[in-house]
């Protein structure tokens, strides 16, 4: 496929090329046979199992009527009209590697390139596969799982170079994004995240906490090829405890504006400087072309993991919005002229080691899952989170490939009363909703938007869900029988417009949260196509 394909995004309807449906992440498609008539009319066309019982979160590629979608153990490719198997090529990893994996044994995707599909292994490894028949061209060693380095990110192609990011901040990891040849692996560079005493930003930390500090890169960048350039969120800096770690612990918690050739850093903006609450910054950074004050402006948008969403001047840097989405009890707001968020009580107690009860919780405003932009109702649907959490330091010794967190996770969640989470329709300017969906058990799967004038997203419960852009109100769902973390994404194949998630339980609210709700929900992973019926 080529590069101007993935720039068309939306209006490329017969394919689905790259993460996010397009270089900018709108996941927005301007297909509309589905639409806010016809969407009571969906559905499944075929299922497709992937004989795994894991947390399935893979956004599914399309490229010439063929699905390419992972799992953490398999890469398959499927005829996307019929659902018979094309190819299945197992991934083979130690035994001991769940243990230094913090949220789920997953995978979120391939990318495809020249005939290759490229994939990271939850062992750290980058390989590129055989498009036609699955069979493994290249693999490249990225990091050593003894070290507490892992990989759950689909990679990025961009100006002709493969891009993968990292996890393992939460086991004392120093975090960094790679560059390698598609041709043959070779690898290109290296952009640590965390940079060393001697590189800029360096003196953001103190003596050898560096080394240790995390910075995780764990979601796909998005691309900008008019200014050549890659956007990637950096995760939380380790540990926890930010005590440990005084300074703005530069990358963590920011965006990074990089050359994708080379990785070089044009820019950078930080959210949330010397961040105690576990905010990755990692979530997808939404590119679009909108009016600010009258200006066409091409701007970067994030609905960040600490409550605010942020917009900026995706040429610069430079701030221009950023309002919170849900209760933010850590910072009153963000200062328009520095940047940086003016901190509460909340933040000064948690740095001084007192219990505090803090909003959004460790897992975010909004955890990894993908909002969507649509460009023709101007609003983000994204799937947020409503509670709170409670929030303590304990002191932290490092042990290489062990947790490294001086956090105490007894007693982690304030719940409250109301629904825990929603799909919101937000304007990205205000941070106000249009709407709001909620739903008691939060949503953790991704969202698409389309000019049908209808919303995608699915139910740790197992719903499919289709919702009316404009009003929120629910217009159809249908039980794929195992509980949905992932991507929706829609393409179109000779005159028919077909949606397909994959469905498969597990993830980090699974793990943590405790759920009693959720403790009979059946495994499986598989993914599902659905049309409207003719
Ligand atoms: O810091 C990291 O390296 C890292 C990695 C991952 C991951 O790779 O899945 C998650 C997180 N952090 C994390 O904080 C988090 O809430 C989370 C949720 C999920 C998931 O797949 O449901 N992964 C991750």
């Amino acid at each position: 496929q080529t590069t101007e394909q993935l720039v068309k995004g939306a209006t490329d309807t017969s394919n689905v090329l790259n993460y996010g449906m397009g270089y900018n992440l709108q996941r927005f498609s301007t297909l509309n046979q589905v639409n806010k008539d016809t969407v009571k009319n969906l559905v499944p066309v075929w299922n497709y199992s992937f004989n795994d019982d894991r947390s399935e979160e893979s956004q599914p590629l399309v490229y010439q009527g063929v699905i390419y979608v992972t799992s953490h153990n398999a890469t398959m490719a499927v005829d996307a009209k019929t659902g018979k198997q094309i190819w299945k090529s197992k991934i083979e990893y130690p035994a001991e590697t769940p243990r230094i994996v913090c949220c789920g044994i997953i995978n979120r995707g391939a990318a495809l390139y020249d005939g290759k599909v490229f994939r990271t292994t939850l062992d750290a490894n980058v390989i590129a596969l055989d498009a036609k028949n699955g069979k493994e061209l290249w693999r490249q060693k990225a990091a050593d799982i003894k070290e507490g380095y892992s990989m759950t990110v689909a990679p990025l192609v961009a100006d002709g170079v493969v891009i993968t990011g990292i996890s393992g901040a939460e086991f004392g990891t120093r975090g960094f994004i790679d560059g390698w040849d598609p041709a043959t692996g070779k690898h290109l560079w290296r952009t640590h995240s965390i940079p060393s005493p001697d590189e800029p930003g360096g003196d953001t930390w103190k003596g050898d906490t560096w080394k240790l500090g995390g910075g995780s890169t764990w979601i796909t960048g998005s691309y900008d090829p008019e200014l050549n350039t890659v956007y990637w969120g950096i995760g939380n800096p380790g540990p926890f405890n930010s005590a440990v770690r005084p300074g703005d612990n530069l990358y963590t918690c920011s965006v990074l504006a990089m050359d994708p050739k080379t990785g070089k850093i044009k820019w950078h903006y930080q959210f949330s400087p010397n961040n105690p609450f576990d905010y990755d910054s990692v979530a997808e950074m939404v590119l679009a072309d909108m009016n600010v004050e009258g200006k066409p402006t091409k701007v970067l948008m994030d609905a960040n993991r600490n409550g605010f969403f942020y917009v900026l001047d995706r040429t610069n840097g430079k701030l221009l919005a950023a309002n919170p989405y849900v209760k933010v009890n850590w910072a009153t707001g963000i200062d328009m002229k520095t940047g940086r968020p003016i901190e509460t009580d909340v933040s000064k107690d948690a740095r001084e080691g007192k219990k505090v009860t803090v909003y959004p919780s460790i897992l975010g405003g909004k955890n990894w899952e993908p909002m969507s932009f649509n460009p023709q109702t101007g609003l983000a649907y994204a799937n947020t989170l409503a509670f709170g959490g409670r929030y303590k330091t304990e002191p932290v010794t490092f042990k290489q490939g062990e947790w490294y967190l001086g956090m105490d996770l007894t007693d982690l969640w304030e719940w409250g009363d109301g629904p825990r989470g929603h799909l919101k329709a937000i304007d990205p300017m205000t941070g106000k909703s249009k709407w709001e969906a909620p739903s008691d058990i939060p949503r953790f799967s991704g969202v698409l938007s389309t000019a049908g004038g209808v919303v995608f997203s699915g139910a740790l419960t197992g719903e499919f869900e289709a919702f009316d852009a404009d009003t929120g109100k629910k217009l159809w769902q249908f039980q794929t029988g195992s509980g949905i973390e992932g991507q929706p994404v829609t393409w179109q194949q000779d005159g028919v417009q077909y949606i397909a998630v994959t469905s498969g339980y597990g993830g980090v609210y699974s793990l943590f949260s405790g759920d009693e709700r959720l403790a009979n929900v059946p495994p499986g992973g598989s993914l599902w196509v659905f049309a409207v019926k003719q």
